[in-house]
């Protein structure tokens, strides 16, 4: 389990995570969301022993995780990392890469293994190719099979598929998180796209005004976000009668009820519309199967 106790941190004189706390089971997966410049990636590097902190500690199991101060090496062998950006072997191959880790006196194992993480990421293609003549999204994911070739205890990861694009994405997802879970692998995973949080992470943590502001299952912070930050992180919303009500909650009716809203926009979203509309002087937004005509009349209900 990783126990995080009362830490603090600043790269200067000013805060970045002030006194915060929390614990991870192993296996699970936890979702670090929060606004650009929250601390997302701060908390993982420290995670990861690259800093000191200024208060606090931070165990993994039994093992105290420390800053450069006490470590000549920065890292565990328990634990990996995938950071921003990926510091990967530009001349040499992808298999040469993802395997660089491992032990040459299993060359069998060795073999089979990283041929399994490169179906993981999707490059059987590009096995024989050297790193730097890959794309962005290519080398990120050679960056995932590398953390993941030593079958590390705890896997932390910074927007791990922001360089891949949509076509590819979700099945790598769906591959990328199956694996750790099979493998019992603990992943915190600093993130700004919810589909990399639902449906994959155990919990989530929103971080806050160097704090969390919430810690708890993407089912109940989805039903019930607390503050409109959180809300903003799973979609459009609004805020009716001080209650946070997302779009897809406002349901267009034939009937007079007391939410009267005028139309401005509709934007074509695939299987929806999104209407962009004036309620009471204030923009509001709710989905529609159909597109509505601009400057037309609506009356809306709350579906719970
Ligand atoms: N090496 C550094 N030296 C000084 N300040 C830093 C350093 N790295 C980050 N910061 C500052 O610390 C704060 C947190 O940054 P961090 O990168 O952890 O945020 P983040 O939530 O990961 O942001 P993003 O979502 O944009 O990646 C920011 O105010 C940032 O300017």
């Amino acid at each position: 389990m990783l126990q995080v106790k009362n830490i603090s941190f600043s790269y200067s004189k000013n805060a970045v995570l002030n006194n915060i706390s929390f614990e991870v089971k192993q296996g699970e997966h936890l979702a670090i969301i929060g606004e650009s410049g929250s601390g997302k990636s701060t908390l993982l590097k420290i995670l990861y022993g690259e800093y000191d902190l200024n208060q606090g500690a931070i165990y993994w199991n039994n093992s105290q995780i420390l800053g450069p101060k006490f470590n000549l090496v920065i890292g565990y062998d328990f634990m990996k990392y995938v950071a921003q950006e990926f510091d990967l072997m530009p001349y040499t191959t992808v298999e040469e890469n993802i395997g660089t880790f491992l032990s040459n006196f299993f060359p069998e194992e060795k073999a089979l293994r990283t041929q399994e993480l490169i179906k993981v990421v999707e490059l059987e293609n590009y096995a024989q190719t050297k790193v730097k003549l890959l794309s962005g999204g290519q080398k990120q994911r050679v960056a995932l099979a590398r953390a993941l070739a030593k079958q590390p205890e705890i896997l932390l990861l910074d927007e791990p598929f922001s360089h891949i694009d949509n076509f590819k994405k979700q099945s790598l997802r769906r591959k990328v998180f199956k694996f750790l879970k099979e493998k019992n692998i603990t992943c915190i995973v600093a993130t700004h796209d919810k589909e990399d949080v639902l449906g994959f992470a155990d919990n989530m943590m929103v971080l806050h005004d160097h704090n969390i502001m919430a810690h708890n299952t993407p089912n109940v912070l989805f039903k019930h976000p607390k503050t409109p930050l959180i809300a903003s992180f799973f979609g459009e919303f609004n805020i009716i009668n001080n209650t946070i009500v997302y779009a897809h909650q406002l349901i267009v009716i034939n009937d007079t009820t007391h939410l009267k809203a005028t139309v401005k926009q509709c934007y074509f979203k695939g299987t929806y519309y999104l209407v962009e509309a004036l309620l009471n002087q204030d923009t509001i937004f709710f989905q529609s199967h159909a597109p509505l005509k601009i400057a037309s009349d609506v009356f809306l209900e709350i579906k719970e």
